[in-house]
């Protein structure tokens, strides 16, 4: 089954809850907890570094150097256990990466704040593929514009999430704190990035 289109003006979000069935999603999870090497990202924040309420990896192809909130990534080598996902968004959905963003948020105070996956070198339509493992998260999107167009989506283990066309241009999403106790969760946003230099930093 494909995943459904979501009702969102300006914008392309389809959403598949139950794209990996639970064994594949307990191993995926497994593997992934143990075997990346996570590392606390520095990001800016008001004109500040700060650690990143998270852990993460960057993964991917040697050329997909990513550039974000200032920092320059070289991304490390792909798990194994990655490569038939990257495969299987490619045959299924289309979904053509060159590279992933792991986090692992290790309960509720760990989060990822308002922002658009608009890096230049993301090109102007990208497509980013969401796939998350572990405790079901609330995840939220808000128009940039039109504050009456938002939407929150609970992400669960073994969901796929879809954004594409004009969503980044016209949308911000985050991941917010909760209270409420919580267990991980790992997400991985799987991305195409040019190659190359451009030009920035
Ligand atoms: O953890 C999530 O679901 C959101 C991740 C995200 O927005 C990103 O990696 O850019
Ligand atoms: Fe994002």
């Amino acid at each position: 089954m494909p995943p459904e289109m979501l009702p969102l003006p300006d914008a392309e979000v389809s959403f598949d809850p139950h794209w990996l069935v639970p064994e594949a999603a307990d191993g995926l999870f497994a593997a992934l907890r143990d075997g990346i090497a996570w590392e606390t990202h520095r990001i800016r924040l008001f004109g500040r570094e700060v650690d990143s309420p998270r852990l993460s990896c960057w993964i991917g192809d040697a050329e997909a150097v990513y550039r974000y909130s200032g920092t320059r990534f070289e991304p490390r080598p792909w798990p194994s256990v990655l490569r038939p996902i990257r495969d299987r968004l490619a045959n299924e959905q289309g979904v053509v990466s060159n590279s992933v963003l792991a986090n692992l948020y290790r309960g509720g105070r760990d989060a990822m704040g308002w922002h658009s996956d608009d890096e230049p070198e993301l090109g102007p339509a990208p497509v980013i593929a969401s796939i998350s493992l572990g405790a079901t998260r609330r995840f939220v999107l808000k128009h940039r514009r039109e504050p009456d167009r938002k939407l929150a989506l609970q992400l669960g283990h073994g969901s796929l999430l879809l954004m594409s066309g004009e969503t980044q241009r016209n949308y911000r999403h985050a991941l917010p704190r909760t209270a409420r106790p919580v267990g991980e969760r790992i997400n991985l946003t799987f991305r195409r990035v040019a190659s190359g230099n451009s030009g920035r930093l």
